[in-house]
């Protein structure tokens, strides 16, 4: 609620709904009491809002939104109410002011800010737009280019740039609260007019109709699909082009349009869901609430490839000093230029200066071949490639070398962690990390515990997920784990539809066409056909460990395709090499063209195996593709190798470009509805009886029996959950 106090001509409101203030009903009840009754109080000549606990607001309640007595219109009323004070007041913003919690700071006559407060009218970012008249008010306020950035992007801006695009009147670095007291005693008496935001003319620009022209095209092209971006361009052009009361019915209709639409519940889904994975449970009883991490004040990664260099640029970002190691001193030497490079690019991105990140001083950053080096350190990541054997002797290396508490990571997409850890005397201590490339921007990080993985570990790694600023999403041990093995089936019915008669690219479109930032076959030419036909050919489904007579298209009486085998075996591993399933303009080349030797190889494959080719629609290709994902992510969720759809959710978006505003495949699947899932996987299950990622999951089609539960319920229908460990 609102706690109300004088000090002595000030009345202080002060926003109290722990955690972070968020304006629930009673809040903005207790605020409209406590401006009536300063207003009644003819001592009072001024009032100052803050919020409790050093945070200003967090804005409107985003679990709120779908209940019918959400408060929008009392929120915006709100707002007016405060601006049309007889007396001055001032807003104290300390920590954050975000979404409504900044439309109520719009509204005072003054605002001061904290040095380390960030503000930001993130609304976008849940599929809405700022719907308290912030449309209105803030380009009133810092111009139409900075409002258009700020409402389009949903950005947080620090107090200093909010000082200098004038969103706030002081930053004070010493007792917020105070400040405000000091400036609200300092204005009393003076004109509010020109305070009133609703009152000031929109800022003009030289060519107003071109900036807004080019912004748009801006704003859709880094939509991606999503619908709020363009309202709230259209919100912010209102301002632009009416009075503000007419600007303000224009914000509350294109609110409405976005509030009903299916893209908005899905992106405040997704947010909720990521607060839900930070929330993480074993089948074995550990949890989140009850295991602690151990600090991690330095680290080591092992192996300089691609994901070590990621990797070690996320550390040293992150201000955990690192040792590097290779395995000689040529591997060694390509690996430190090429993490320096990154260094440097990261510095220059970050407007810090590399000496803020201090990378060349060899107490934060030291490269080393000496596994004696590692012999002190919090943790280690061991980052060499997929090879059970190297990864089984490192970690041998490590149980010896490494000091008692350390924790010992493997990043791995797939293998083992148990047999990883049975090289070690301490398989407590050992944990997957499966970071995602570029391990310095992707923000996912799987976690992933073994049989005999502590909870202190498992706390560790979530910990070092946070630090570096990465979602960390703990799982249970399974080849695959979650994302690549919900992968698995996904990448398998797109090579089917090739057989069947369909093209890459044409399967490629119906995918980005839905949302993913690129389709299954631009994916795999992107990360390297080699990576599955090695994996394969340790599998023994292809190569020379094939047993002879074994029929071309089947393994172990399931359909298989030896398509991607095919194009290995020519030498074509995808962008590397120049050729996969497209052609580029040279190896390393980044534009996929359609390439007629594909085509080709197509048609002589069909007529080699009979395969009549038909013509397959675009609803075939994503609801095989999609719903074959979907189906093993209910077995996933059913075997306990995750603690909830929301976990098998959040790993799309964040690691493998599922849209967002689509909400993740499980949600996606909820909207669907899962009658029509199981209906559909039946009929393609039928049509391909050898395929087991059609054949329904036994969790989806109780789920579908029992009514098609919501989302958050389908956890309580797994009676037992099936331990892994
Ligand atoms: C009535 C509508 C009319 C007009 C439009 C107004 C719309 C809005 O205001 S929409 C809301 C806009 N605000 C946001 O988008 C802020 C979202 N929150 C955050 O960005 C972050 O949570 C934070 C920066 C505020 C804090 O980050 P951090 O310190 O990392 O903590 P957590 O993210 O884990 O959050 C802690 C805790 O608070 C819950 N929470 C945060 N914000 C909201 C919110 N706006 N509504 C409901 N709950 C919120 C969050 O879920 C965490 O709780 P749990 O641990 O229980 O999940």
């Amino acid at each position: 609620m609102a706690q109300y106090a004088r000090s002595p001509a000030v009345a202080v409101i002060r926003l109290r709904n722990p955690p972070v203030n968020t304006l629930s009903f009673a809040v903005l009840q207790a605020l409209e009491d406590g401006l009536e009754k300063a207003d009644a109080d003819p001592s009072v000549k001024a009032v100052m809002i803050c919020g409790e606990n050093g945070k200003f607001s967090a804005g409107a309640d985003i679990r709120g939104f779908s209940s019918p007595n959400r408060p929008v219109k009392s929120l915006a009323a709100l707002v007016s109410l405060i601006e049309s004070s007889k007396k001055p007041v001032v807003a104290a913003i300390e920590g954050i002011a975000l979404g409504g919690g900044l439309e109520v700071a719009l509204g005072c006559h003054y605002r001061v800010a904290h040095v380390k407060a960030r503000m930001g009218l993130p609304e976008v970012t849940l599929g809405l737009l700022p719907g308290a008249e912030g449309t209105q008010r803030l380009p009133r306020l810092i111009g139409v280019p900075a409002a258009l950035d700020m409402i389009t992007t949903g950005k947080h801006i620090p107090a200093t740039e909010a000082l200098k695009l004038g969103l706030v009147d002081e930053v004070v670095e010493e007792n917020t609260v105070e400040a405000a007291i000091r400036l609200a005693n300092k204005v009393i008496g003076q004109p509010l007019g020109p305070r009133r935001l609703s009152l000031k003319p929109v800022p003009k620009l030289p060519d107003m109709e071109a900036f807004l022209s080019q912004a748009r095209v801006r704003v859709k092209k880094q939509a991606q699909g999503c619908l709020a971006p363009e309202l709230c361009f259209q919100a912010v052009r209102a301002a632009t082009q009416m009075p503000f009361a007419d600007g303000v019915r224009r914000e509350r209709e294109l609110f409405m349009v976005l509030l009903s639409s299916g893209q908005a519940r899905a992106l405040q889904y997704a947010f909720l869901a990521e607060r839900a994975a930070q929330k993480w449970t074993t089948p074995g009883g550990a949890s989140w609430s009850s295991a602690t991490p151990q600090p991690v004040r330095s680290a080591a990664v092992i192996g300089l490839g691609t994901m070590g260099r990621g990797i070690v640029t996320s550390l040293v970002k992150a201000n955990i000093p690192v040792v590097a190691l290779e395995q000689d001193l040529e591997y060694l030497n390509t690996g430190r230029k090429a993490v320096m490079l990154l260094l440097e690019r990261e510095a220059m991105k970050m407007e810090v200066g590399a000496q803020t990140l201090d990378f060349h001083n060899p107490a934060r950053l030291q490269f080393t071949v000496d596994f004696d080096s590692l012999r002190d350190v919090d943790l280690v990541i061991e980052a060499v490639f997929e090879n059970m054997a190297l990864k089984k002797e490192i970690f041998h290396k490590l149980s010896r070398i490494c000091k008692p508490g350390a924790l010992l990571c493997t990043n791995t997409s797939a293998l083992n962690i148990d047999e990883i850890a049975s090289a070690t005397s301490r398989p407590q201590q050992v944990i997957g990390t499966h970071f995602f490339s570029p391990a310095h921007v992707m923000r996912l990080l799987e976690i992933i515990y073994g049989r005999h993985t502590s909870p202190t570990a498992i706390a560790t790694a979530v910990q070092l997920a946070k630090a570096l600023k990465k979602v960390g999403v703990v799982v249970g041990n399974c080849f695959g784990f979650v994302g690549n093995r919900m992968m698995f089936p996904y990448v398998q019915q797109a090579v089917f539809l090739l057989e069947e008669g369909s093209r890459p690219e044409a399967v490629d479109r119906v995918l980005e066409d839905f949302g993913f930032k690129i389709g299954p076959f631009r994916m795999s030419d992107l990360a390297g056909l080699d990576v599955g036909w090695r994996s394969r050919q340790g599998q023994g489904l292809t190569g020379p460990s094939v047993p002879a007579g074994t029929p071309a298209r089947q393994r172990q009486g399931q359909r298989y395709s030896p398509l991607p085998d095919l194009l290995c075996e020519s030498g074509r591993f995808g962008q590397k090499t120049g050729k996969g399933w497209y052609q580029y303009e040279k190896a390393g080349g980044r534009t996929a063209t359609p390439d007629p030797w594909l085509h080709s190889l197509l048609a002589q494959y069909r007529d080699t195996h009979g395969i009549e080719p038909r013509f397959i629609d675009q609803e075939e290709i994503l609801e095989r593709c999609l719903f074959s994902l979907i189906n093993e992510g209910f077995a996933i969720l059913a075997e306990g190798i995750a603690s909830g759809p929301e976990h098998l959710d959040v790993i799309y978006i964040n690691g493998y470009g599922w849209p967002k505003h689509k909400g993740g495949p499980m949600f996606y699947a909820s909207t669907v509805g899962l009658p029509r899932v199981l209906a559909k996987l039946h009929k393609y299950s039928e049509a391909h009886p050898d395929v087991p990622g059609l054949q329904p999951s036994a969790f989806l089609k109780k789920l579908a029996a029992v009514g098609n539960p919501p989302i958050k319920e389908w956890m309580s229908y797994l009676s037992q959950q099936s331990s892994r460990l």
